[in-house]
């Protein structure tokens, strides 16, 4: 576990120096070194049990957020990447917050949803006070299964039951199982539930079954981060801290009330989560999912953050999303890399995992809030964009920095620009 989430100048070492720095916080092998510095972290016959038709493995950056404490609890995030600059925002706004104590986290229960749709009835809401009735009956087929889960406290612990009268195709009910998945993400386990009670269903309806599958909605699977800065925290050499937080303000309301602004705040804000979801071998499609739909939940879409004043003039910043992710499950135990992230970030259970990738999803919302509101997001964002333009412009080794600072000096990140520097440099 990391004692010390800072890494000063962590940004001017070399990967392999990265490494040792992360190996040592961490407490990490050599086996654990292979993993990351050997080609192939995935190894093709893992991977070909994992999907169909398997040619092959895709690799993505892997860099460490730093400065993140989470309810007191220094923690190094592990995201997985290609966009540039989102480490660099979520770790320097990580780095502003621990100044006025880091970010507060909690989580519900691990509870999701399965639904078993109902359909050839006549009376559903009669039919939704029979599968009532029967609550007790389809709770123990539904936990006569999944001994593990059943054995850690989880399982079916309740059903609810919609009634939609007067759909297009008639009266349909819907009954919901509510499921304690634990330390899964628990799509494939809540699924097999919802097939396995639904003879009984159609034998206590009279109706016939059809989707049995989990939602991705899953509102009962909520994690928690706020975050508070004072004026003095958030002032820089230009600007005074209230005149930031005014700006971070009048950002965050412009998407709270516009669903336009709204999609690109909330892909912000995905833009940190998402990686660390990637990293940990989770299900990032129904992490997506969720929380836009959950961003929906009032009938309009809007901000999945809220940003306010408190009494003292203080920003505080909160965030709430549906986070189906597991410590087990999916590809959480076979991917090698998914393994190493999770014991560098040391996370003890999936709320957990959770509540961390949420407050990295806060972080990343008022980086680019504090940028776009002052600065503008160009300055940063194309500054380390510009290392991936030498890249395309065929830069090697120093060069890439090289024509990287050149590019982000003249504010002029573009290929043709880059091609010309790299030939200048070339010809000296
Ligand atoms: C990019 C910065 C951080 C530069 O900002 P800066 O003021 O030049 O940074 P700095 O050099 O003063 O460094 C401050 C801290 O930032 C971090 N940092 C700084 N640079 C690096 C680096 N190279 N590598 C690693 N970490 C870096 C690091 O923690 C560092 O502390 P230190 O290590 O020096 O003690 C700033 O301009 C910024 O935060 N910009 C916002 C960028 C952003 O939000 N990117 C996300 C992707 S774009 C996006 O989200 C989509 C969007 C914008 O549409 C969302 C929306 O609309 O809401
Ligand atoms: N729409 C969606 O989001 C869908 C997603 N998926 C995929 O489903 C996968 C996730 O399903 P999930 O059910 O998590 O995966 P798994 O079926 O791989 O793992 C869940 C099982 O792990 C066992 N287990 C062991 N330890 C624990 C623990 N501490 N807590 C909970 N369970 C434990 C339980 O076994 P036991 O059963 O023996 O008790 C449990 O049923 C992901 O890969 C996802 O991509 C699939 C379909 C749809």
């Amino acid at each position: 576990m990391a004692t010390d989430s800072r890494l000063p100048q962590f940004r001017a070492l070399s990967p392999a120096q990265r490494w040792d720095v992360i190996a040592k916080a961490c407490q990490l092998s050599d086996e654990d070194r292979a993993l990351l510095t050997e080609p192939g972290a995935l190894p093709s016959s893992v991977a070909d049990g994992m999907i169909e038709n398997v040619i092959g493995t895709f690799e993505l950056p892997l860099g460490v957020a730093g400065n993140f404490q989470v309810n007191g609890r220094d923690v190094l995030v592990p995201l997985a990447v290609e966009e540039p600059s989102i480490i660099a925002a979520a770790s320097y706004m990580a780095k502003l917050a621990r100044e006025d104590g880091g970010f507060q986290t909690s989580s519900t229960q691990p509870l999701m949803r399965a639904q078993v749709q109902i359909v050839g009835i006549q009376d559903p809401y009669g039919v939704r006070l029979a599968l009532y009735q029967a609550r007790a009956q389809i709770l123990e087929l539904a936990n006569s299964r999944d001994k593990v889960l059943i054995g850690l406290g989880g399982g079916c612990k309740d059903i609810e039951v919609h009634v939609f009268p007067d759909s297009p195709r008639g009266p349909m009910v819907v009954m919901h199982l509510i499921v304690d998945v634990r330390d899964a993400m628990g799509a494939n386990t809540v699924n097999t539930m919802a097939e396995s009670v639904s003879p009984l269903v159609e034998q206590i309806t009279g109706g016939s079954v059809r989707l049995r599958i989990l939602s991705n909605l899953a509102d009962l699977r909520l994690a928690r981060a706020r975050v508070r800065l004072t004026p003095q925290t958030l002032k820089t050499a230009e600007r005074s801290g209230e005149e930031i937080i005014e700006g971070v303000l009048d950002a965050y309301t412009f998407a709270a009330i516009d669903p336009y602004r709204a999609a690109t705040h909330n892909k912000g804000i995905m833009n940190g989560i998402d990686p660390v979801i990637v990293a940990t071998g989770n299900d990032w499609r129904a992490v997506e999912a969720g929380a836009h739909a959950y961003a929906s939940r009032h009938g309009r879409y809007t901000s999945l953050t809220t940003w306010e004043k408190d009494g003292t003039g203080a920003l505080v910043g909160t965030i709430e999303l549906p986070m189906p992710v597991g410590l087990v499950g999916g590809a959480t135990k076979t991917h090698p890399l998914a393994r190493l992230a999770l014991k560098i970030m040391d996370v003890k259970s999936a709320q957990e995992l959770g509540e961390i990738a949420a407050a990295v999803g806060l972080a990343q919302n008022l980086g680019a809030l504090r940028a776009l509101a002052t600065e503008g997001i160009q300055r940063g964002h194309m500054a380390l964009h510009a290392r991936n333009i030498a890249l395309v412009a065929g830069a090697v080794g120093a060069e890439v920095d090289q024509v990287a600072k050149r590019l982000a000096a003249e504010n002029d990140v573009r290929t043709d620009r880059a091609l010309e520097v790299l030939a200048e440099l070339r010809q000296r």
